[in-house]
């Protein structure tokens, strides 16, 4: 054995590198004892019994088995999964101090790039500023509302506005979407997302973008897409042993630096690539009003800001590109599918909506009221395939004791979001099933507390953006589709077709004003 490692020294290094963590990490005081988990193995633990796709199948068999904490050792990393609405609340609200830290991932954020991103930074000074220039723009009064300040461009940002005004930006999206889609209803997952990258290109960096195939929104798209494959702790062994960051490219087996080189291209372009072309339209002086202009001049007026303010309120501009170009998007493409395999819920809707609106004008953010039935189509979106199935992981800051269980400090920590937002007891009977109804009775829980948006201080700051009600005209087609695994969860490619409901409607969408608003 030990000659067979001294021949492949990369090899006989990880395992005296695995022994050596072995061998440190720490016991569990006297009187305490981990949480359950499935049998580990010597030194590797439960690495092997990480699920490689639809984590949640198999951390809700554990559930059942072990209950609502599951403990995993994954080669002296612990981690724990968290499966019940009251623990989570326990543990990511009431200890907020201890469970509101991420580990430190060095596949994203050191091999692919993704140390600007906030939803990987660690919990401290500068997850907080970057959090609060957020905050000042997407909280709930004065949150993300959007004001054109041109009526004749009507898309730029400001920082005061109201409610109304953010429908109205959304309201926007939904008008241009609708015309997209009369004229290629096939290319609806492009349209949603073309149409979303442009309204927060615009909005957060002034730019206009290309109407079809542009090269920011395709970026975009690819970054995510890494992100996701990557975010889930144990799925790169770097994030075990953090030293394989530093071996070259070439090595064989080094697939992870193989993968990283070209996605850490889209990820720093990502970041990078908008925010200069604000800057070079500023220097230009042809910079329209935006979020990165608005915060600029802000940090233009205040000498005592921190040297790096730059850098945040740059950050803080792509992240908030990054959120809102694909969680949103994902959303709403789910939507379509629901409505094929559901087209009783498809009628209903169609029903409420010629019930409220009529059949002469297209609805308004201002119907939204009057549509409860379809506020809870979005709400049952977010429940039954929920974006994070296992949210982001969570690390603790430093050991906690929860009853008769120990729980080291830096342990990774899993909101099963999934099975949270599946427990019947919160949301009734036949949670694996799409029914909106379940939400027209008293004491249903609301998805965006339970999960869907994630956990305690960490939740996410989009969450006031991200609820914005589509109207759409379906067809019934069989449909056969997945959704995918990872960080992220999307519905596969399926069949549909999209089509209006009378010339009426053709009419309407093809004449409708895009964007109707005072100054
Ligand atoms: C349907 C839409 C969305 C869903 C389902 C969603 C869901 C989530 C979830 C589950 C988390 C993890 C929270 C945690 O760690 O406990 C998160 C974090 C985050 N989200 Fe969203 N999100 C959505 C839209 C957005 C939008 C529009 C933005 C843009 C501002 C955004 C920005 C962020 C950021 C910056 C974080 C990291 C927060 C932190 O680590 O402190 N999200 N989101």
């Amino acid at each position: 054995m030990i000659s067979f490692l001294l021949q492949r020294p990369f090899l006989g290094l990880t395992a005296l590198l695995l022994l050596i963590k072995w061998y440190f990490t720490p016991g569990t005081p006297k009187g305490f004892r981990l949480p359950p988990c499935p049998p580990p193995k010597p030194i590797i633990g439960n690495l092997l019994d990480m699920p490689k796709e639809r984590e949640w199948e198999t951390y809700g068999e554990w559930a059942k088995k072990y209950g609502e904490l599951v403990y995993l050792n994954l080669m002296g990393t612990s981690m724990f999964i968290i499966n019940s609405r009251q623990m989570a609340h326990e543990l990511f609200d009431k200890r907020s101090s201890i469970y509101s830290d991420r580990m430190d991932l060095p596949m994203l954020n050191d091999v692919m790039g993704s140390g600007w991103l906030l939803p990987f930074h660690r919990y401290g000074d500068r997850w907080r500023r970057h959090r609060r220039v957020l905050h000042e723009k997407f909280h709930v009064g004065a949150a993300v509302l959007y004001r054109p300040t041109q009526l004749k461009r009507a898309r730029s940002v400001i920082l005061d506005g109201a409610e109304r005004r953010h429908g109205s930006m959304a309201l926007y999206i939904v008008r241009e979407l609708l015309k997209r889609l009369l004229r290629t209803p096939e290319d609806y997952a492009e349209h949603i997302r073309h149409i979303a990258g442009a309204t927060i290109l615009e909005s957060v960096y002034a730019i206009n973008v290309k109407s079809k195939d542009d090269p920011f929104i395709i970026g975009a798209d690819k970054s995510i897409r890494a992100i996701a494959e990557a975010g889930i702790p144990g799925t790169f062994w770097v994030d075990l042993f953090p030293w394989l960051k530093y071996i070259p490219d070439w090595v064989p087996g080094a697939v992870f630096k193989q993968k990283a080189r070209v996605w850490r291209r889209y990820i720093i372009d990502m970041n990078e690539l908008p925010y200069q072309a604000t800057k070079d339209a500023i220097r230009a002086g042809t910079a329209q009003s935006c979020f990165v202009t608005a915060n600029l001049e802000e940090l233009a007026a205040n000498p005592s800001a921190p040297p790096d303010q730059e850098t945040v309120i740059k950050n803080a501009a792509g992240v908030i590109f990054t959120g809102a170009s694909d969680t949103t998007v994902n959303s709403m493409i789910t939507f379509i599918p629901v409505m094929i395999l559901y087209p009783e819920v498809q009628r209903k809707a169609q029903a409420e909506l010629d019930t409220v609106v009529g059949g002469d004008c297209l609805v308004d953010f201002n119907d939204q009221p009057d549509l409860p039935y379809i506020g809870t189509i979005i709400k049952e979106v977010l429940r039954w395939r929920p974006l994070f199935p296992q949210a982001i992981a969570h690390a603790t800051a430093r050991e906690d004791i929860i009853g008769e269980y120990f729980i080291p400090k830096g342990t990774v920590v899993v909101g099963n979001s999934w099975g949270l937002l599946h427990d019947e007891n919160d949301f009734g009977p036949n949670t694996d099933e799409f029914i909106p109804e379940r939400f027209l009775r008293p004491g249903i829980r609301n998805p965006a507390n339970t999960g869907a948006f994630g956990y305690g201080r960490r939740i996410c700051p989009g969450i006031h953006f991200a609820e914005s009600p589509k109207d759409n005209n379906g067809k019934e087609l069989p449909v056969d589709y997945e959704f995918s695994s990872g960080l992220l969860s999307y519905p596969g490619k399926f069949k549909y077709s999209i089509e209006p409901r009378s010339e009426k409607a053709r009419e309407l969408v093809m004449t409708s004003v895009l964007f109707e608003m005072d100054s």
